[in-house]
């Protein structure tokens, strides 16, 4: 089966529709301005997220992600479609929505910088209603997850750029809702504190129940805290699916092949319009490269090999990676 196919398989899945859904997006579409400058960001676009769970929005840049998180967050109003978050409508009711909600947005300053990490915790928790005595307790624990006990009482302002973050995302958190919408979570943060995080994500949705929708580039977080992913190209879902099954269903795993002698020019052609083969590269055994192999076309890559008069010095494998989906996906892999 080609790759085209099977994306195509991927678009032409219905989206799910389960009852207890904490967020649900019906037939959403938002089109910017009018006449000649119009621009439809998102064009009739559904889904569902379960409650408990956690689903990456995935897309390039100019997908349409932000619009459909800043119309479930009463931010856009749509043109056509409905943006429900708790079973309410977000148009319909948005004070009543937001009370189930809690957002972290790309690039906004949702902290006070003159403010110690804990006021900014109550501070975003009484926003939200809670009194300070019913949310001490879960501020200790977030401060704790997120390794700021021992920063608790100092000012935002003075601490690291990842430290801001994290404090961002706790404020996000402070106010205890059921849905949460975070778009970048991580971005900024070293690779240690990026890694906390995704844990620390992951454990508050299993743990706590917590309803998460996360847009990021960063596929590492999609895979550690994602059960879903719907991905966006051009306003409209291309895929939407378990991230195992999306995974095993490309089953893309990549072959670094060393082989004795050179590769020949055409069947480096070959290898790369059948594997997506490159990196070729001489190495002391003769060549190296990568090949792509998606489903049971292992075989057909050590066949053409073979077929070539080409013998295999060495073969390593690496497990099927969500990026190479996703670039797959939304057809952006043949740049
Ligand atoms: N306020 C606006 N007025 C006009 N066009 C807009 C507006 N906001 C977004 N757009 C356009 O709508 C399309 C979708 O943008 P959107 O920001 O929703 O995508 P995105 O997937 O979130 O992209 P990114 O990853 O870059 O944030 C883009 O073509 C964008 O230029």
């Amino acid at each position: 089966m080609s790759l085209h196919a099977e994306t195509e398989r991927v678009g032409e899945r219905d989206p799910p529709d389960p009852a207890d859904a904490a967020v649900r997006v019906d037939g959403l579409t938002k089109t910017y301005g009018s006449g000649d400058a119009a621009v439809t960001a998102v064009d009739d676009v559904s889904f569902a997220v379960e409650a408990g769970t956690a689903v990456g929005l995935l897309g390039p840049n100019g997908a349409g992600k932000t619009t459909a998180i800043k119309s479930l967050l009463g931010l856009v109003i749509p043109t056509h479609g409905t943006a429900e978050v708790a079973g309410i409508d977000v148009h319909a009711d948005p004070r009543a929505a937001y009370r189930h909600v809690g957002a972290m947005l790309e690039g906004a300053r949702n902290t006070y910088w003159r403010l110690t990490v804990r006021e900014n915790l109550r501070f975003f928790a009484a926003l939200a209603g809670r009194k300070p005595a019913d949310v001490r307790e879960r501020h200790d624990e977030l401060l704790a997850r997120f390794d700021l006990t021992g920063k608790a009482d100092t000012p935002v302002k003075e601490l690291s750029r990842g430290m801001q973050q994290k404090v961002s995302l706790a404020a996000t958190l402070a106010r205890d809702a059921e849905v949460v919408f975070l778009d970048e979570p991580t971005l900024g943060l070293d690779v240690e504190s990026s890694r906390e995080l995704r844990r620390e994500l992951r454990r508050l949705v299993e743990e706590s129940g917590m309803t998460v929708v996360v847009s990021s580039h960063d596929m590492d977080v999609i895979e550690a805290v994602c059960d879903r992913v719907v991905i966006m190209s051009d306003g409209a879902i291309v895929a939407d699916e378990r991230v195992a099954d999306l995974l095993d269903l490309f089953r893309t795993r990549s072959y670094a092949v060393t082989v004795e002698g050179a590769v020949p020019e055409r069947v480096r052609a070959r290898l790369r319009e059948r594997f997506d083969a490159d990196g070729f590269d001489a190495v002391e055994a003769g060549e190296r490269f990568t090949a792509r192999v998606v489903g049971d076309g292992f075989y057909e890559l050590t066949d053409t090999l073979r077929d070539a008069g080409l013998t295999v010095a060495d073969f390593q494998t690496a497990e099927p990676d969500l990026e190479d989906v996703f670039l797959r996906v939304t057809g952006r892999d043949d740049a």
